[in-house]
């Protein structure tokens, strides 16, 4: 029988209430190494305050969260970015005045604030490090361009790459494709797949396209509980999930296109 050290990420009985409303409630579920896991649930399912409660920015009330086995809830942000969780917002805050090859620079570890970072040798690792990781993204060809002059979905990119530098074994993204052309989401989905080569990811994602494209398992939220989970194929044909978000989001869909 597996247990919580087999998992990089084991979430049990996981509680937030504001005032009294309880946004995220008893939610437990378990991520594997090298797992793409997709969040998906209507507006105020409370996917948002699960990556909010991982990272460390919203405290449970009640409930565990352990990462390779340690106990993040009683641990500070940076302690948790520190022991090795990766956090990408909705929308990419890059520095726009520094090129790519400067942003990838300053998030290497070893130089946590702007202007220490700025200050240290440009040594071989950190060099090796922006290169491969430029790759990684596809902004190779953009190293030397200021990040302000780089389209949405390489602003998105960058952001991975200033997270992946740090070598982080989870990485958590919020919509990362949303904003994206066709071609940049079908990137992406390629990019998260080479990523997790080394490591587990958690997207909270609305375009079921993308969710199709990468997705291991799907969990599916409602009401700050789980709903479904397992394979998109599983959670699709549960009458549940269809009642609550897939089902609304066709007929919008269908109206939007009408
Ligand atoms: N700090 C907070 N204080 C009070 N209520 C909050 C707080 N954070 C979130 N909430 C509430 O918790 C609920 C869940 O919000 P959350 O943003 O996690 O949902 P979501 O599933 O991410 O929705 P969306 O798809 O719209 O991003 C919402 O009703 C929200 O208003």
């Amino acid at each position: 029988m597996s247990n919580a050290q087999d998992f990089i990420l084991a979430v049990e009985g996981l509680t937030v209430s504001f005032d009294g409303f309880k946004a995220v409630d008893d939610l437990s579920f378990y991520v594997d190494p090298q797992e793409i896991r997709v969040i998906i649930g209507p507006n105020g399912a409370g996917k948002t305050t699960v990556l909010d409660l991982i990272c460390g920015k919203t405290r449970a009330t009640d409930g565990s969260i352990k990462f390779r086995g340690r106990e993040l809830t009683r641990m500070s942000e940076h302690a948790i970015v520190h022991a090795g969780v990766g956090r990408k917002f909705q929308n990419p805050s890059v520095f726009e005045d520094l090129t790519v090859f400067e942003n990838l620079e300053i998030s290497y570890p070893r130089g946590r604030s702007v202007f220490g970072a700025l200050l240290f040798r440009r040594d071989k690792a950190v060099l090796d490090a922006v290169h491969e990781t430029a790759a990684t993204v596809f902004l190779s060809d953009h190293l030397d361009q200021p990040a302000g002059l780089l389209s949405h979905g390489q602003k998105q990119w960058l952001e991975i790459g200033m997270l992946l530098i740090q070598d982080p074994e989870l990485l958590m993204l919020d919509e990362p494709v949303a904003g994206m052309s066709v071609a940049e989401r079908r990137q992406t989905a390629e990019l998260l797949r080479t990523i997790t080569r080394q490591r587990s990811v958690i997207v909270i994602e609305h375009d079921m396209q993308f969710v199709e494209d990468i997705a291991h398992r799907v969990t599916v939220m409602h009401q700050g509980r789980m709903l479904a989970e397992g394979s998109l194929e599983h959670v699709k044909n549960d009458p549940r999930v269809v009642e609550v978000y897939l089902g609304h989001r066709e007929s919008r869909e269908e109206a939007a296109h009408a």
